[in-house]
């Protein structure tokens, strides 16, 4: 990425609308930081966004002026980034280069957040056609720094794809659990059923309680045993297990808990539990934002419960 650099004019970096506010690789600002920058939010209809302008505010105070949401599957707001990347490209400092027209824009960002959906989806609006880079469900579908693929004619720009990189030292345990739910990281490097129950803390903390009905639950619960043995018996995931009695072994049915987990995650990252702001304590923990965030910890906050 860094070897790229030279023939980049701006950087868009793409991160996750439901954690505005952590789990950004700040080696992206602090390699890339010179060149015009613009934060696009993306996934945008899974998120939250009641606390939108407090959400700006809050990045306006780390220096961050220039964000856009958007959602890329159904390309909403995809069309103001070009015009806004024209615009920070023309009032750049280091735009020097008056006989070429051409622009080229890298995208960086954490894994899984949409990058080459935002550089298809950029491709749909302005060239009418397709997929140029390949989109997957799982953290690390990109590999490497791609070639240029065109994504407008009319300013000709280029986009350069890059594969998702996680800051390497992620600050809390908490901004970790965040990353994982959004699908940052590998499911099963973290554990299905730690992330359930984190979700599960996470959904009844914020009151998003529609897990209750999608799966006839009855009521809320904090109990993540009983939920996943109740989402596990509902969905008929089941599983025999060998148990060793006096009398012999006997098949025992168990509820399979790390497939309800699998489920519950799969739910909540589709949408149908509806939409949250994973980052709703740092909003309330810091309502005057500083301008220069300190290294870790900072930032996310505890959980007090
Ligand atoms: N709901 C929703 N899903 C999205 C959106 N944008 C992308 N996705 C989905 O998110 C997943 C990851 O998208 P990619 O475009 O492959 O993400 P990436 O950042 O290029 O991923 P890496 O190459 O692994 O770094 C895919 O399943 C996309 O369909 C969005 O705006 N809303």
């Amino acid at each position: 990425m860094q070897s790229s650099l030279k023939v980049v004019d701006c950087v868009i970096e793409v991160h996750d609308a439901r954690i505005p506010l952590s789990g950004r690789n700040p080696l992206f600002q602090e390699t890339l930081g010179l060149k015009p920058h613009l934060l696009v939010l993306n996934k945008m209809d899974l998120a939250d966004l009641t606390e939108q302008h407090k959400i700006l505010q809050h990045l306006e105070g780390t220096g961050l002026k220039n964000v856009i949401f958007t959602n890329c599957v159904k390309d909403e707001n995809v069309k103001q980034i070009i015009p806004k990347v024209t615009e920070l490209i023309g009032s750049s400092y280091r735009y020097h280069r008056a006989e070429n027209l051409e622009y080229c824009i890298m995208v960086v960002g954490v894994p899984n957040v949409g990058k080459s959906s935002l550089i298809n989806s950029l491709r749909r609006q302005h060239l009418r056609i397709g997929r140029a880079a390949r989109v997957g469900g799982e953290p690390g579908i990109t590999r490497a720094v791609t070639s240029r693929i065109q994504v407008c004619e009319r300013p000709l720009m280029f986009l350069l794809d890059t594969p998702g990189v996680l800051n390497p030292r992620i600050e809390s345990l908490e901004t970790g659990l965040k990353l994982a739910l959004c699908g940052t990281v590998l499911d099963h490097l973290v554990g299905e059923e730690t992330m359930a129950d984190y979700l599960l803390y996470t959904l009844n903390q914020h009151g998003v309680l529609r897990y209750v009905q999608h799966y006839s639950l009855g009521s809320a619960c904090d109990d993540i045993e009983r939920v996943l043995k109740s989402v596990a018996v509902r969905l008929g995931k089941t599983r025999k297990v060998k148990v060793l009695t006096g009398t012999g072994d006997v098949n025992v049915v168990q509820p399979n808990y790390s497939a309800a987990a699998r489920d519950f995650l799969r739910a909540f990252r589709s949408g149908l539990l509806g939409t949250v702001m994973l980052d709703r304590d740092i909003l309330q923990d810091h309502p005057q934002p500083t301008r220069h965030p300190g290294p870790a910890g900072q930032g996310a906050a505890s959980r007090t419960s």
